[in-house]
């Protein structure tokens, strides 16, 4: 269990999360979610330690450090280093893995299947330089996948990737929640939250909500937050990709998809 108590953390005078208290169970798969600058990578960075608290804490039970594989933000990463995507991904064995000694044959194959579940394998000796932006994405799943983490830290995992690869990639994460790890990932699309993760924290530097995820993606605690894109995109139905589309998805018509449903008729009634 990831328990945090009160934890407020600042850049200079800045204050980036303010009195935030919450638990997240172990196994469990959890949005965060929130305007920009809510404070959503802060809070991961804080969980890795990156920040100082100014106050309050976080803990990690019997877990450490080193059980957390973190993805931060594809362009806070350098992709201009002269190296193979074979030579990426391994660098994910690092813990298991003295830097200069061969790999072993056991994790060969682990590496192998890493970059199979993320449709890679054609693409193991190319340049990290010369590959697309959904490429790039599924490169870093790899190499979080063959690090083996208990818990995972995924910030905005599917920004700029189309619904294929995001599709993909949600499989991998889904794979990884059942096989016990516990997943936390910032998320801007509120469809692909609604409809994959059981459990969100929505912020805006304070906590507004957190629980199941129907209870938390409600209009009025959305507007709270300040949530003006997602209102925007209730009003002009933008969720329109099949993938991405709570509203007019029946196949699959649970409970939080529901909840955001009502939340989108609720705006457009308003706006009319
Ligand atoms: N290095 C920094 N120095 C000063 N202020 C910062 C720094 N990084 C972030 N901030 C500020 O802290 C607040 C929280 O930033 P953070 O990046 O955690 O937000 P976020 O919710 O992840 O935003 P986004 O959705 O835009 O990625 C914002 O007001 C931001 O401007």
């Amino acid at each position: 269990m990831i328990k945090i108590n009160d934890l407020s953390v600042s850049y200079q005078k800045n204050i980036a999360l303010s009195h935030i208290s919450t638990t997240i169970d172990d196994g469990d798969l959890v949005a965060i979610v929130g305007p920009n600058g809510a404070g959503k990578s802060t809070l991961l960075k804080s969980i890795m330690q990156q920040m100082a608290a100014v106050s309050g804490s976080i803990e990690l039970g019997r877990l450490s450090l080193k059980d957390i594989a973190y993805l931060p933000q594809s362009n806070q990463i350098d992709c201009k280093f002269p190296i193979t995507v074979t030579e990426f991904v391994s660098a994910g064995a690092w813990q298991r893995c003295s830097f200069w000694r061969l790999f072993s044959r056991h994790e060969q194959h682990l590496l192998q299947q890493a970059l199979a579940k993320v449709d890679l394998e054609k693409m193991a000796e190319r340049q990290i330089n010369q590959l697309s932006g959904g490429q790039f994405q599924r490169m870093l799943f790899a190499r979080m996948l063959l690090q083996d983490a208990d818990i995972l830290l995924l910030d905005e995992p599917f920004g700029g990737i189309d619904a294929q690869t995001t599709e993909l990639l949600m499989r991998v994460i889904q794979a990884c929640q059942q096989q016990g790890k516990t997943v936390i990932a910032v998320i801007h699309d509120l469809a692909l939250v609604q409809r994959y993760f059981p459990t969100t924290l929505l912020i805006a530097t304070h906590l507004i909500a957190s629980g199941k995820t129907s209870d938390v993606l409600t209009q009025q605690y959305l507007l709270q937050a300040g949530y003006q894109h997602f209102a925007h995109c209730a009003v002009h139905n933008t969720f329109n990709n099949p993938f991405h589309n709570p509203v007019h998805n029946t196949a699959d018509n649970n409970t939080n998809e529901n909840a955001v449903t009502s939340v989108s008729a609720n705006i457009k009634s308003q706006a009319s």
